[in-house]
């Protein structure tokens, strides 16, 4: 791949996290509009697998009915996978890495380190009436295992935000405002910033 010379170019990835019902996949939809980029959610892979009578079906099923995080071996798989079909080279990577293990075996195994983590925080209650609302027909859409999956956030996936803001890498976004007050704050993060400049028309030179 590439031509002599043109070291082979690692693909650009954005981590999107936040709790469950917070506006990833909603937002997600948005950038890939706006800015190019290709959606990947974790969960709607996972859930794409266990329909296509994959031999981990029953197994990603029972983690999913339980808000439990599905072994990062399986999930890394399916990503890999999306990646390479996509035929672009600027990704989204929805609900991923959502605990140390997800993270700490995707940076093994892909050698990609995101360019940036953009976190959707948005308190529980609105997420809960988000989920309740959703109408997706999800399974895990129940109140029993809506509560276990915020645990889960609490107690995994956080850690994983406070990872990457130890690296200086996460941009929060207030994800309780509408669709469209988030997507403001959100397309300031992926504007360029010269763009930004050029919109303003306040360079500072
Ligand atoms: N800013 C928002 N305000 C109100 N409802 C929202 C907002 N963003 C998303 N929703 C709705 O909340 C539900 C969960 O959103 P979704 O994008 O699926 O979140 P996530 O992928 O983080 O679980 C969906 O029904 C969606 O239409
Ligand atoms: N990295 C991931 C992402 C999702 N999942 C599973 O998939 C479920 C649904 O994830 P999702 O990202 O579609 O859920 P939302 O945050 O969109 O509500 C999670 O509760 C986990 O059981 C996982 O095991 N590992
Ligand atoms: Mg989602």
């Amino acid at each position: 791949m590439g031509t002599v010379g043109d070291a082979e170019k690692k693909p650009t990835v954005v981590f999107v996290l936040g709790g469950p019902g917070s506006g990833k996949g909603t937002q997600c939809a948005n950038i890939v509009e706006h800015f190019g980029y290709t959606h990947l959610s974790a969960g709607d892979l996972l859930r794409a697998e266990r329909k296509s009578g994959s031999e981990n079906g029953t197994m990603i099923q029972d983690m999913i009915n339980e808000g439990k995080i599905v072994p990062s071996e399986v999930t890394i798989k399916l990503l890999q996978k999306a990646m390479q079909d996509s035929g672009n080279d600027k990704f989204l990577i929805d609900g991923f890495p959502r605990n140390e293990e997800n993270r700490a075996a995707f940076e093994a195994v892909t050698k990609i380190e995101p360019a940036f983590v953009l976190f959707f925080d948005c308190s529980e209650e609105e997420m809960e009436k988000r989920i309740l609302n959703r109408n997706q027909g999800r399974e895990d859409d129940n109140i029993e295992t809506i509560r276990k999956r915020f645990k889960v956030f609490l107690e995994s996936s956080l850690p994983v935000v406070k990872y990457y803001e130890s690296k200086g890498k996460v941009q929060k976004v207030d994800a309780t405002k509408s669709v469209d007050e988030v997507f403001e704050a959100v397309k300031v993060i992926f504007t360029p910033k010269d763009e930004k400049v050029k919109h303003h028309g306040c360079a500072i030179l």
